[in-house]
């Protein structure tokens, strides 16, 4: 059970009180997810909120995950995710890593001594249990990030408790996150946390894992749709 800022009421089932605080950035919608522009056509805007409110419904289910905070400066997808348990803040819009950034202040002030993550907003087949792994992998270090799919960016950064949160998210994040002395963690059984979405054919990929029925019911309208092509 969660309380109204989305916060659990009770303990995890694991012994110990979640405690982790998500921070999940979801861009103004008329500039996202524009490498699906072509693919998505008038439904682009409706999947990207759809993949996000997957990303956050899984991550809020995760028994380790404390609360949810969204950071975006976009009306709709922060109606939606607020629908659905996210604590939503305001975009500083300087960029997406001073979106987590400010994401990251805020979950200092609400839980001082908890460790904090930033996921990326475009992981529609994302399962609670793995997201649960990649965290107690982030546990034992003070800073650790899971790359993404294709080993080039990244869909998860932490922190322990009390160690700065400096997210280096966009493009070849891998590599700065590396640089910056962060842990990189590939733990097995965990494709649902590293399959971001960003091009068609990362599409497909993820509804072969298994997408969260926000983005099944958009793809389903897609599909229906004249001009539904699937990648080759
Ligand atoms: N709040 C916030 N989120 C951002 C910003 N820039 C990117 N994001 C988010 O960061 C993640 C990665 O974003 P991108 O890959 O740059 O953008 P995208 O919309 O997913 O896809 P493209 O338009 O195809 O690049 C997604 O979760 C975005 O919603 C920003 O300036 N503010
Ligand atoms: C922002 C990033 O990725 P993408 O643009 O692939 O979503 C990243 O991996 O840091």
């Amino acid at each position: 059970m969660r309380t109204a800022d989305g916060r659990h009421s009770h303990d995890s089932g694991h012994g110990a009180e979640p405690h982790w605080t998500i921070v999940v950035p979801v861009k103004t919608l008329i500039a996202a997810k524009t490498r699906l522009a072509a693919h998505a056509g008038p439904h682009r805007a409706a999947l990207a909120v759809a993949i996000a409110c997957d990303t956050v419904s899984a991550a809020l289910a995760c028994p380790d995950v404390a609360r949810v905070i969204v950071v975006t400066g976009d009306p709709v997808p922060a109606e939606a995710l607020a629908a659905i348990g996210a604590h939503v803040v305001a975009d500083p819009e300087a960029g997406l890593n001073a979106a987590l950034r400010a994401g990251g202040a805020e979950a200092v002030r609400l839980a001082p001594g908890g460790p904090v993550g930033a996921l990326q907003a475009d992981l529609p087949a994302l399962r609670p249990a793995e997201l649960s792994v990649a965290l107690a992998c982030a546990a034992d270090f003070d800073q650790a990030f899971v790359p993404d799919a294709a080993e080039i960016g990244t869909t998860f950064y932490g922190v322990r408790p009390g160690v700065p949160f400096r997210p280096r998210f966009g493009g070849e994040s891998r590599a700065r996150h590396l640089g910056g002395g962060a842990k990189e963690l590939t733990p097995g059984g965990i494709p649902s946390v590293r399959r971001d979405v960003d091009t068609p054919s990362d599409l497909e990929d993820a509804l072969a894992l298994g997408v969260g029925r926000y983005t099944a019911e958009v793809v389903t309208t897609m599909r229906g749709s004249s001009g539904w092509r699937t990648p080759s």
